[in-house]
């Protein structure tokens, strides 16, 4: 029976391993223009980023096009981001900030943004990787912006505004989040431990189960793993990952009270990302404190026919009831329709800063 079947998978395999070889050659040819690339660069511009988000959008956007299947879109964008993180990695390894330690949904966002095959810099708050990309410490920062359960996250919100770093992309990922012991019971915990976004995420969770266990917050859900993975009275609030990599067993997976939870994250950078031909545009706007004016700021906008797919708001800190409004804008800046709109909005608003155009996710 064993050997018949055997026999039957014997030429697919050989197949395979005949297209694998084919694929690997490709590959290799594929890495070597890369590398030329990477030289051109270098001789034109040293100071020229070799990370270029709208060339990289675009490959992966023309393939889901040319995809006859079987194999899915999510796949062919999975497997590219990986073939060209591994040839941009052969032409400078990106050094990627993110909030750590290692395990946290900053850090699987942006390997799963950038691919794995960047130098990983992980950091101790969303403030630390502003100012690591701020001064060369790294090249692109990767911050959560926006959870789904939760809304804004107002600390990169914050950043956003007093830094000069630009948006270059967005990733969304779907959060899913475990209790994590080091035995996989709860009969040891007196504390559960995580982000203070993640408890939230998890408030009527941990009301209905565990209402009597304190809850303490920690600077991220894989630093709370980290804390639990040495002292078997916590238990951690985090992801699959955090789990493997601090060697702790799943108690209750799925404690999210919204199973559709999802974070949105931005990458940050020096780069200013050009037109990809589906792209988003943040800005951050301010307006006088008088009748009628968000109104006026939201005009252009209507008139030049530019979506609107995000608009919140956070308190300017003058104690006069003033905001500042953060959008995203369906077009890149340098398209006629928003650059129209965006010309007759600085008109109107006393601040405005464009914080980057980049590639829609979708
Ligand atoms: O086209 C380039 O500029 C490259 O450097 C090549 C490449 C790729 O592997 O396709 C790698 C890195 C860039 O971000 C974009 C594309």
């Amino acid at each position: 029976m064993a050997k018949h079947l055997l026999e039957r998978l014997r030429p697919w395999r050989e197949r395979i391993d005949a297209l694998d070889q084919q694929i690997l050659d490709l590959l290799n040819q594929r890495a070597q223009a890369a590398l030329e690339i990477g030289k051109i660069k270098e001789a034109y511009n040293a100071e020229d980023s070799i990370l270029k988000p709208e060339r990289e959008a675009q490959i992966i956007t023309h393939l889901q096009n040319l995809n006859t299947g079987p194999i899915t879109p999510a796949s062919v964008q999975a497997v590219w981001s990986e073939v060209i993180s591994a040839c941009r990695g052969l032409e400078q390894k990106l050094r990627v900030a993110f909030l750590g330690p290692t395990g946290s949904f900053s850090e699987q966002a942006a390997l799963a943004h950038f691919g794995h095959f960047v130098e990983p810099v992980p950091c101790q708050s969303f403030d630390e990787v502003f100012r690591l990309v701020e001064v060369g410490e790294a090249d692109v920062g990767m911050v959560p912006v926006e959870n789904s359960t939760e809304g804004a996250v107002n600390r990169t919100l914050d950043l956003l505004l007093n830094t000069s770093l630009k948006v270059l992309g967005e990733h969304s990922l779907a959060i899913h989040h475990n209790l994590l012991t080091q035995s996989g019971s709860m009969e040891q915990v007196q504390r559960i431990m995580a982000h203070p976004q993640a408890l939230a995420q998890c408030h009527n969770w941990l009301a209905t189960h565990y209402p009597q266990i304190q809850q303490d917050a920690a600077s991220s859900n894989a630093e709370a793993a980290r804390i639990a993975s040495q002292d078997a009275s916590v238990a951690a609030i985090a992801g699959k990952k955090a789990a493997e990599s601090w060697g702790l067993q799943v108690a209750h997976a799925g404690i999210q009270d919204d199973a559709q939870n999802r974070t949105r994250f931005l990458a940050v950078g020096n780069i200013e990302s050009l037109p990809s031909g589906n792209d988003k545009t943040s800005l951050i706007v301010a307006v006088p404190n008088r009748a009628g004016a968000v109104h006026e700021m939201l005009a252009p906008f209507a008139q030049h026919q530019v979506s609107m797919t995000r608009l919140e708001s956070r308190p300017a800190r003058t104690g006069q009831w003033e905001y500042y409004f953060y959008m995203d804008l369906l077009g890149h800046q340098e398209e006629p329709a928003v650059q129209s709109a965006l010309q007759a909005l600085k008109q109107q608003v006393a601040f405005c800063k464009i914080l980057g155009s980049y590639p829609c996710q979708d």
